[in-house]
């Protein structure tokens, strides 16, 4: 029996030490690659000598997500700069600060760094309100500006060890904290700020006990001290070192002495111009690397870049390498406080680890003060940047959804994995010429052409398409900076036949201070304030005519969508009485459109000669109409009258601008409005649900107003779900793959040279499909935009480009689609025909068009 016991129970241990050690193998299957070391010390010897080095070796086994074991915990590093915005900025998710138990003891446990959720945000408020910005203009700077002036007294002759001083001012400035607590408890006087509320509000909801306004109080005074003094005494060392840098910095504070009595206070203006001092001050920060990276804990499994991290673990998001990315900072290792003071209006320099590490996310630091050139958000042509005629369509009827595509599934983070990260440090400049080129015939021929040569050469690679060397970048980072950054040898470079038939004025066409100046002129023509006040009715009247009588018809949608886009366009354009001159405005138009996706060979038959001549007829009709214009003395109140009439314009334009910008206007709107009408329709045919809840927004407007009564500004504002629906169907159906640029000059990107007079296809259509960003990225789910509201203005979004041409007409395309919707939605139901082909690349389009039955609602 006791054989039989003994055989039974070594049985059930062998059972389930197999089963524990299967269990902890399946774990590790999903955790990231990488060693945990010693039992217990793991990798913190290693990790404590070596430092970055330990990084970086590291990262060069294992990639930029790889496990440890350091200073007493499991770990998981993160050195990819995309997964650390992401840890950053979803703090809800599973993600709480992850400080060491050594930390979290001395400093208390309630300090802001040791809580989340509802408690964090409660301490954090409270702590701006005491350190915050508006303090620090109001009560603080006066009070340091004291203490500093007398603690810098008589120095002179002395030698001083200067990492002690800085510490020593810092002291100071948390005595003062100190000074401020003693003064509030022998008052009466209320400041209505934490430090009152932490010390005497009893009917606080959250009232401190006495240990947890002590551990309040610590976090402050630590959370300030290292920082400030290490970059203050580091920004001496560097200033030392660079005599140039010294004497600007000099110059700028002896220039605002001047403007001062001896012993006038520096105030809040005087601060907030010193903007060399502050370059000197990010600068220090970056090449000191002040801040190595931030520590966060899991507080349930939760996937990283296709790993399992599971509860409990650490996570280390490095972000120190960044900081000397020859991409974001040339030359990463001199000191260069100019380079945080940028002439160019739409530049800021990216979010990095200054940024990251203080300005990301819900745990940024509480006084952080803002840039003062603050990140422009991103967002410009439409069809103007399609590539034309690449056959890589995708058959959504054959049961692919799109998103499917083989294109599309290689979406997994490390695609969108910034290359300029894995090349710092070693900026290795080579022509791109090195590498093999790719001939035409060969990306036409390949119909997964983009995603095998990003496998084959990384996401930055040369080709030889549409007659013109190129070079494709599928890098969200390179993307970005290229979109921000136009003045510096990148224009748009848009392909011949485009250019020679919307006009060699189009905004597209041209660059640098004309094309600021054809932009101001567009931009009082579409821009918000134009929709606003006088856009948005006329849309309103057009379409709630168009859309009538539409019941019990079989329609092609895409050609009304098609439609619905030229004439909101043509219209408030130019008034025309007659509908016939519309119809033939329209034909020569559709000619003129098909013109531009060609190749440019003019000969008889072909679609660019056929182009040119629908452009020769367009501008005929406009030049027409513009002398029968100045002939009579009649207003149109549109606006071609507007370009025309108005001599005292800060946007005067000449005939040949004129007619370049009205084609411009009705081209560029063209098919990316009806291109995302027309896949909205789709989708929320497909997804009963968000149709209903857009039918709610719709007729709950409807039913606070009589039956006629038109849509206004308030109205359109308010349908919040109708935009998150474009916004999605934008990102799913992705409208628009790219855009063109075009070098000026030979321009390094990410270490490589790419010569002057090449093109850049600015490929941005990946980035949709970034689980990151969207999770569940093939699913259309409206909702995502709704629950996130920064969604929209994410550093990557480039649904409407980016920088400089950020789209001028992205409003006014928003309002076209909502008020087809409207009208569409509240006063019909439709169903598909059914079996008709949909293909996505290289253009949204349906090839025999979309038809469906169309009833009253
Ligand atoms: C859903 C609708 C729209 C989308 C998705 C869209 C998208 C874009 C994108 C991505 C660009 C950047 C091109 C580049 O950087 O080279 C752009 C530029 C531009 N868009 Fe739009 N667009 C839309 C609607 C419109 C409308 C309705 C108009 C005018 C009526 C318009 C006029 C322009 C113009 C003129 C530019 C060039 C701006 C410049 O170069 O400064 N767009 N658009």
């Amino acid at each position: 029996m006791a054989v039989l016991l003994l055989t039974v129970c070594g049985l059930v241990m062998v059972w389930c030490l197999c089963f524990a050690l299967l269990k902890r193998n399946q774990i590790r299957r999903y955790l990231p690659p990488g060693t945990m070391g010693w039992p217990f010390f793991g990798e913190t010897t290693e990790f404590l000598k070596h430092g970055p080095n330990f990084m970086k070796n590291q990262r060069a086994r294992y990639g930029s997500l790889f496990k440890s074991h350091i200073l007493g915990c499991p770990t998981v590093v993160s050195m990819d700069p995309v997964i650390n915005r992401y840890i950053l900025m979803n703090e809800g998710k599973g993600l709480v600060p992850g400080y060491p138990q050594s930390m979290l003891e001395i400093l208390g446990k309630n300090n802001i760094a040791a809580v989340h959720g509802a408690t964090h945000k409660y301490i954090r408020g409270s702590m701006l309100s005491l350190i915050g910005p508006a303090s620090i203009r109001l009560h603080l700077l006066s009070k340091i500006d004291m203490l500093l002036r007398s603690y810098l007294d008589n120095w002179d002759g002395k030698t001083i060890d200067i990492q002690e001083r800085t510490n020593e001012g810092r002291k100071r400035v948390t005595k003062l904290l100190r000074q401020i607590m003693e003064e509030r408890r022998a008052s009466s006087v209320t400041h209505n700020d934490m430090l009152d509320e932490i010390l005497r509000n009893e009917d606080s909801n959250c009232k401190l006990s006495d240990v947890e306004i002590i551990d309040q109080v610590i976090a402050i005074l630590y959370s300030g001290y290292e920082t400030v003094s290490t970059t203050t005494m580091m920004a001496i060392k560097y200033l030392h070192d660079h005599p140039r840098a010294l004497q600007e910095l000099r110059d700028e504070h002896f220039a605002m002495r001047q403007r001062k009595k001896p012993d006038e206070p520096i105030d809040w203006n005087d601060y907030k111009s010193m903007n060399f001092t502050r370059s000197v001050i990010y600068e220090t920060s970056r090449l000191a690397t002040i801040v190595n990276g931030v520590l966060r804990k899991t507080t349930k499994d939760i996937e990283l870049n296709g790993f399992i991290i599971p509860e409990g673990w650490r996570i280390y998001v490095y972000t120190r390498e960044i900081n000397y990315d020859p991409f974001l900072y040339p030359e990463p290792f001199t000191f260069n406080p100019w380079r945080w003071l940028s002439t160019e209006p739409h530049f800021s320099l990216p979010t990095s680890v200054l940024s990251v590490a203080s300005s990301s996310g819900y745990n940024n630091s509480v006084n952080n003060q803002p840039n003062s050139s603050s990140t422009t958000d991103i967002t410009p042509p439409s069809s103007l940047a399609e590539i034309p005629a690449l056959p890589f369509h995708i058959d959504l009827s054959s049961n692919q959804h799109p998103s499917h595509h083989p294109m599309v599934t290689r979406l997994r983070s490390e695609a969108i994995k910034p290359r300029a990260y894995s090349s710092i440090c070693q900026p290795i400049h080579h022509k791109l010429t090195d590498t093999e080129p790719k001939s035409v015939k060969e990306a036409l021929g390949k119909p997964h052409w983009h995603k095998a040569m990003a496998e084959e050469y990384g996401s930055l690679f040369k080709s030889h398409i549409l007659g013109s060397p190129m070079v494709v970048s599928m890098d969200p980072e390179i993307n970005r900076y290229i979109l921000m950054n136009e003045g510096k040898g990148l224009v748009p470079g848009y392909p011949q036949s485009m250019v020679e038939i919307v006009g060699k004025n189009n905004i597209a066409a041209v660059h640098g201070a004309t094309h600021k100046y054809i932009r101001g002129s567009m931009l009082s023509l579409i821009g918000p304030a134009s929709v606003r006040l006088q856009l948005l009715s006329k849309i309103d009247m057009l379409l709630r005519s168009y859309l009538d009588n539409w019941d019990g018809k079989t329609i092609d949608i895409q050609e009304r969508t098609k439609e619905m886009a030229l004439l909101t366009s043509f219209k408030p354009m130019v008034k025309v009485e007659s509908n016939q001159i519309y119809e033939t405005f329209k034909t020569e138009f559709d000619k003129l459109v098909v013109g531009t996706l060609s190749l440019p060979i003019n000969i008889l038959g072909s679609n660019y000669h056929y182009g040119l001549q629908g452009r020769k007829r367009v501008i005929k009709f406009l030049r027409r109409i513009m002398e029968e214009r100045r002939a009579s003395s009649v207003t149109q109140n549109d606006m071609l009258d507007e370009l025309i009439g108005n001599e005292d314009s800060d946007y005067k334009l000449n005939d040949v601008q004129i007619i370049d910008q009205v084609i411009t206007i009705l081209y560029s709107g063209y098919e990316s409005v009806s291109k995302t009408t027309m896949m909205a329709i789709k989708y929320l045919h497909d997804h009963p649900r968000a149709l209903e809840q857009l039918r709610d927004e719709h007729f709950a407007i409807r039913q606070r107003k009589k039956p006629d009564e038109p849509i206004d500004w308030n109205d359109y504002k308010s349908m919040s779900f109708t935009r998150a629906v474009i916004y999605e169907t934008s990102r799913l159906a992705t409208i628009i793959n790219g855009v063109m640029r075009k070098t000026t000059k030979d321009v390094e990107l990410n270490g490589f040279i790419i010569p002057k007079g090449w093109r850049i296809y600015v490929y941005t259509r990946e980035i949709n499909y970034d689980p990151f960003l969207y999770p569940e990225p093939f699913t259309f789910n409206p909702w995502r935009w709704l629950d996130n509201k920064s969604l929209e203005s994410h550093n990557y979004c480039f649904l409407f480009g980016g920088g400089t041409r950020l789209c001028p007409g992205k409003e006014l395309g928003i309002v076209k689609i909502t008020m087809f919707l409207h009208y569409f939605v509240t006063r019909y139901r439709w169903e598909e025909v059914g079996g008709e082909k949909l293909v996505q690349f290289p253009r949204v389009e349906a090839p025999n068009g979309l038809h469906i039955r169309v009833s009253k609602y």
